[in-house]
């Protein structure tokens, strides 16, 4: 095969920080490396032959012309993997099933590869016949290359070939062929995370096949599916379950998301089953007269709780208006309900009080809290440190928010402008792409896809600093969402903790070693950066005073926000 090579630059995979050779470009390459690590990302289904897949390394890909016909395209990938216990039959060689689903699941790859060059995406397909001839056996600790081409791709069906070959002794283990065909009409009646049954590509997302709730995010709507061919960042998943129980693995995988890119994916949290009434509550909210929404404005004065119109913050430096508008609800309103403790809100939010927003606080409050244990033992601070810094028994400007984003918003027009969050944790759900994030030495924002059932968590600014800047918070906007999505409304709600109102923020250094050691390695610039040295609530009402429109003075103001 000639190669047709349409990028340059090496693609490494974000799973198994191998280079991924071949002719293809880093889009084709990241689609494959996506979808052989869909257990490393962990969504809430089993899957076939999870721990095989994910022993796969995507070693290289290929797109070029046929040796045989030089004027067809033929696609190629190369995948690498060590034969581990689960592989095994009784013989103690690879079993003939797993050489099967090395086949079947290996050249559809290839021909992924192939649909994606040519069509920019690719078609979901079952498959039709798998025909295998065995060679020779390959045993436990061995190196297998399983090479795959595409064949021959219609309209309806499409051909795949496999060979898998032992490298530790240099012979052919297996050949096979692989017909595919599209699938009949899917009666699938919920959002499919995964529609994969061993031999079907998966496919992530929501297709508009149901108007029946989906079972994983209890969603009461139906959304289109997110797009495959959009630049999209894979987050850590991390179980709630798994955290809360003590599993010393799974808080060590949470401490990795949160000292890198700062978000991760978490399920099994257990507040999933409020936010479709917090998506209500905002709805019956945003449906009010402009005339009563505007009695409980958050005002220009620098308090972010209640109602904020679209428009009223600036998304950049020239002033550019945002297109979302919001309900903000304090922690300490919602914990002392029926007691007013910060303001008073509309008839809609006091209406689902106790149905609704208090449960939701309560929990998310749980869930921040636990999470910030984990991080106050990573940190090597003395026991509940951050907890404290972080107590429902003080005022802050924690706080539930519900927002929405108008559908048709122009494309390429930011709704929310490029920010970190100002506070400690941000536990957020949504249901449409629009999210982006600019991940650290990265040039192009990329999407994060929301997913049935998964909470998005970040780490905010407030964190950072308290922890030299070991936890990181990483700059984020959002835009419209992507393709046909963009025709929906966009809800996400949020639950915002902050420190308390007294908090002094600044390193704490004196309290962790961990944290004086990162703080003495940091540029003079970059602590000062870190220390403002003012207390939660001063900082937060500058930044939130700065964002408003109608408090710029030149693009200053805007970047007052920043710090
Ligand atoms: O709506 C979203 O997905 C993110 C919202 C957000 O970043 C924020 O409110 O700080
Ligand atoms: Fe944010």
């Amino acid at each position: 095969m000639s190669s047709t090579s349409d990028s340059h630059t090496t693609f490494t995979s974000p799973y198994t920080h191998n280079v991924v050779g071949g002719s293809a470009s880093n889009y084709i390459k990241k689609v494959l490396d996506d979808l052989v690590h869909i257990p490393s990302r962990r969504p809430p289904q089993k899957l076939f032959a999870s721990t095989i897949m994910d022993s796969m390394i995507l070693a290289d890909v290929s797109i070029g012309s046929m040796a045989e016909e030089p004027a067809r395209l033929e696609g190629k990938v190369v995948i690498q993997l060590v034969v581990n216990e689960d592989m095994l039959n009784l013989a103690n060689t690879v079993h003939g099933g797993c050489i099967a689903y090395f086949v079947d699941f290996c050249s559809s790859l290839a021909l992924v590869a192939l649909d994606v060059h040519q069509n920019n995406d690719y078609t979901l397909s079952v498959s039709q016949a798998l025909n295998i001839v065995f060679h020779s056996p390959a045993a436990l600790g061995e190196t297998i290359r399983i090479v795959n081409m595409s064949v021959s791709s219609g309209g309806r069906s499409a051909t795949g070939r496999t060979e898998i070959w032992n490298d530790s002794h240099k012979r052919i283990i297996a050949s096979g062929t692989h017909i595919k065909m599209l699938p009949s009409k899917s009666k699938v009646k919920l959002c499919a995370v995964i529609v994969d049954e061993g031999i079907t590509l998966p496919l992530l997302g929501h297709p508009m096949i149901s108007h029946h709730p989906c079972t994983l995010c209890l969603s009461r709507h139906t959304y289109p599916e997110f797009p495959t061919n959009i630049p999209t960042h894979p987050l850590l998943v991390i179980d709630y379950e798994l955290v809360k129980n003590g599993d010393e693995k799974e808080k060590d995988v949470l401490w990795k998301a949160a000292t890198t890119l700062g978000f991760w994916y978490l399920k099994n949290h257990g507040a999933e089953e409020f936010v479709e009434d917090m998506f209500d509550m905002g709805a019956e909210t945003m449906d009010l007269p402009m005339e009563e929404k505007m009695k409980y404005e958050q005002g220009d004065g620098g308090s972010s709780f209640g109602y904020k119109y679209a428009g009223a913050n600036a998304v950049d430096a020239s002033g550019e208006p945002d297109k979302i508008e919001f309900i903000n609800i304090a922690k300490d309103d919602a914990l002392s309900w029926p007691k007013q403790a910060r303001r008073s809100y509309p008839s809609t939010v006091n209406n689902r009080m106790d149905s609704t927003i208090v449960p939701f606080v309560k929990k998310s409050v749980e869930i921040n809290d636990m999470i910030l244990n984990v991080f106050n033992t990573k940190l090597g601070l003395p026991e509940g440190t951050l907890n404290k810094l972080h107590s429902t028994e003080e005022y802050s400007a924690s706080e539930a928010r519900t927002i929405k984003a108008p559908k048709n918003l122009p494309i390429g027009r930011q709704a929310l402008g490029a920010h970190t969050d100002f506070g400690s944790l941000s536990f957020l759900h949504n249901r449409l792409g629009g999210l982006q994030v600019l991940p650290p030495g990265v040039d192009e924002w990329q999407y994060v896809k929301p997913l049935p059932g998964h909470a998005i968590c970040n780490v905010g600014d407030a964190l950072a600093l308290l922890s030299g800047g070991i936890l990181h918070s990483n700059i984020h906007r959002v835009y419209p969402p992507p393709g046909a999505q963009v025709g929906f409304e966009r809800w996400s709600q949020v639950f915002f903790t902050r420190p308390g109102n007294s908090v002094v923020l600044r390193p704490l250094s004196d309290h962790s070693p961990a944290i004086a050691e990162a703080v003495s390695k940091l540029t003079e610039q970059q602590r000062n950066v870190l220390s403002p040295g003012v207390t939660a609530v001063d900082w937060f009402n500058r930044r939130i005073k700065n964002q408003r429109v109608k408090n710029r003075a030149g693009p200053e103001t805007w970047l007052a926000t920043i710090h």
